[in-house]
């Protein structure tokens, strides 16, 4: 399979787990240390790990505990830096009694906590069965399920890669389940991709525990036929994981790229059309990273190096952003939204494109802006700081309960002159006198294509059909916008999307006919600099530019800047 040169999924050990803290690195090798061992003795005991292809008793599991060698090297129960206890009660405590609980009565049988596979296999069910964002899913169950870290950082990483990798994943499966793969249950297809996924790309978890994990949780959860089944392809798979591991041989650029960065056929075809393959796959790939965590500093309260001291004293690593001036790259440390310096509103957590929005509209004290989709207020709160809240910033959303948000936003950061109202932005113009604001930002909803590392499932749930219809509403709301910008005022128009069709041709077919208006080339240099040292933008700079994900590691953007003549 392959010649070794296509570039290929596998192999690529990831290095962090998205949203829990850097210490759940330390996972152990199957997340659950103690309960593995439980699980290891039931399994070998029932039987179950008789490789029942060949019939034979699996001698790698035999005579040992699963889960009791750590990835990482240390014994089970081992504490992690910066991890709870796994294990060990506090004084006073029962087996088990979890802390700020009452102990439960000793005849009383305790509910059994869910394990990390378990949690993650009810995430990814759910994601697939309501079409919910996986990252508001996935952060329900955890607080519902009282993971400890690590476990939470595997739940996580299973549940990020499962749905980033899902295309090669079904491919691969599909070798060994030769019929019947798109009749399977739910649960069976999203518990068969999530172990494959451990398998064929996680090296920090040993295949016994990926498979044996996957048994008991098909025996709890379903007949001993499907854990029977389960046991048998996931046990094929382990035993041809270095066939199954090679680059995806495919003629087809569109189908090759698709399939080993796990895209589907449409949007890889577009991206082919618009950026060319080589650029096209690189997108792909780095839309399988982990995202940085980004802040943005509130210049009113602190300047980016006292930020970063304090950042450091509290056991963050914090580098200064190569692309936004507030910018600061965090990592370690623990859960930034969780931090003093947020509820005090000394930062504000946003990608560094997002934050490039607001520097590209470069407002001055005492204007009068018009944010026209506003919510949850990244942008707007950005705008008055910039301006030193002085002057104005009407934040417009359509949602009235996102209204709150860009509300509680602006108290937490200290900002007295952002004012929210709710209303659709294609009305614009019957709520606001024509021609009245200095500078209108319109930051489109958009398909999103940009933030596919913090929203994986978005390729599997958008079509072409999205794209074209978001582009018509953009259009809409960009001739309803540009009625309110004063002569001589600004029009920044911006998503975080990477489809020409919503963005540098929805900005040509808007000045076609808006002749009032001429793209701005003349941007900050703090904003040119680093687009320019980046090979990104280039002497022809025209006033656009489209961010992505490769460039920088930031999410995939796009920012263009229009003059009122
Ligand atoms: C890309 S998000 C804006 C993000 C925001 N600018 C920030 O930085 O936090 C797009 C927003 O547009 C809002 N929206 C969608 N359709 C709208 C419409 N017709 N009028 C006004 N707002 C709309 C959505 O509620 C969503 O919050």
């Amino acid at each position: 399979m392959g010649d070794g040169k296509t570039p290929s999924a596998f192999g690529q050990v990831r290095r962090g787990i998205p949203l829990a803290p850097r210490s759940g690195d330390t996972a152990s090798a199957d997340g659950q240390a103690g309960k593995a061992q439980a699980t290891n003795a039931q399994a070998t005991k029932s039987g179950k790990t008789i490789d029942k292809n060949n019939g034979r008793p699996d001698q790698r599991g035999a005579g040992k505990t699963l889960g009791s060698k750590r990835s990482d090297g240390k014994s089970p129960g081992g504490k992690s830096p910066g991890s709870k206890p796994s294990g060990g009660n506090r004084p006073g405590m029962r087996n088990g009694q979890r802390p700020g609980t009452k102990p439960a009565p000793a005849n009383k049988p305790q509910p059994r906590r869910k394990t990390a596979r378990e949690v993650a296999l009810e995430t990814l069910v759910r994601v697939a069965e309501s079409g919910a964002y996986s990252n508001l899913q996935l952060n329900r169950a955890l607080e519902d399920a009282g993971l400890s870290r690590p476990d939470a950082g595997l739940a996580t990483e299973l549940v990020y890669g499962t749905i980033q990798h899902q295309r090669l994943l079904d491919d691969r499966l599909q070798a060994l389940i030769t019929k019947g793969f798109r009749k399977l249950d739910p649960w069976v297809l999203a518990l068969l991709r999530m172990s494959a996924y451990q398998l064929l790309m996680l090296d920090r978890v040993p295949p016994h525990a990926a498979v044996n994990e996957a048994v008991v949780i098909a025996k709890r959860r379903g007949h001993s036929g499907i854990s029977g089944m389960v046991n048998g392809v996931l046990r094929n798979m382990e035993r041809n994981l270095a066939e199954l591991k090679e680059p995806v041989e495919q003629a087809n650029p569109v189908q090759r790229i698709g399939i080993t960065h796990s895209y589907p056929d449409w949007l890889v075809k577009r991206w082919i059309a618009a950026y060319g393959e080589e650029t096209a796959e690189r997108i792909c790939a780095a839309g399988n990273e982990r995202p940085h965590s980004s802040l943005r500093i509130n210049p009113l309260k602190l300047s980016r190096d006292k930020a970063m001291q304090l950042l450091a004293d509290s056991g963050f690593e914090a580098q200064p952003s190569a692309l936004a001036a507030e910018g600061v790259v965090v990592s370690g440390g623990g859960n930034l939204a969780q931090s003093d310096g947020y509820r005090d509103g000394w930062w504000t957590l946003q990608d560094e494109s997002s934050m490039l929005v607001a520097d590209v509209c470069a407002p001055e004290s005492g204007m009068k802006v018009l944010d026209c989709c506003a919510a949850p207020g990244g942008k707007t709160t950005h705008l008055a700081e910039l301006m030193g809240d002085r002057g104005q910033v009407v934040a417009n959303d359509v949602h009235p309960h996102k209204q709150l948000l860009i509300d509680e936003h602006a108290a937490r950061l200290g900002l007295r002159t952002v004012h929210t109202v709710v209303g659709d932005a294609g009305t614009l113009s019957e709520r606001f006198e024509p021609d009245s604001f200095d500078l209108v930002l319109l930051d489109a909803p958009c398909s999103g294509f940009g933030v596919i590392r913090r929203k994986p499932e978005i390729k599997w749930t958008k079509s072409e059909a999205d794209v074209a219809a978001i582009a018509d509403l953009q259009a809409k709301l960009m001739d309803e916008a540009a009625k309110l910008v004063r002569p001589g005022g600004v029009l920044v128009y911006s998503t975080c999307t990477i489809e020409q069709e919503e963005n540098e041709q929805q900005v040509l077919k808007f000045l076609s006919s808006n002749e009032s208006f001429k793209l701005d080339a003349e941007w900050p240099e703090r904003v040119l600099q680093p687009l320019r040292a980046n090979g990104i933008v280039g002497e022809s700079f025209g006033g656009m530019v489209q961010l992505l994900p490769q460039h920088f590691g930031s999410d995939g953007f796009f920012i263009a800047r229009l003059k009122r003549l």
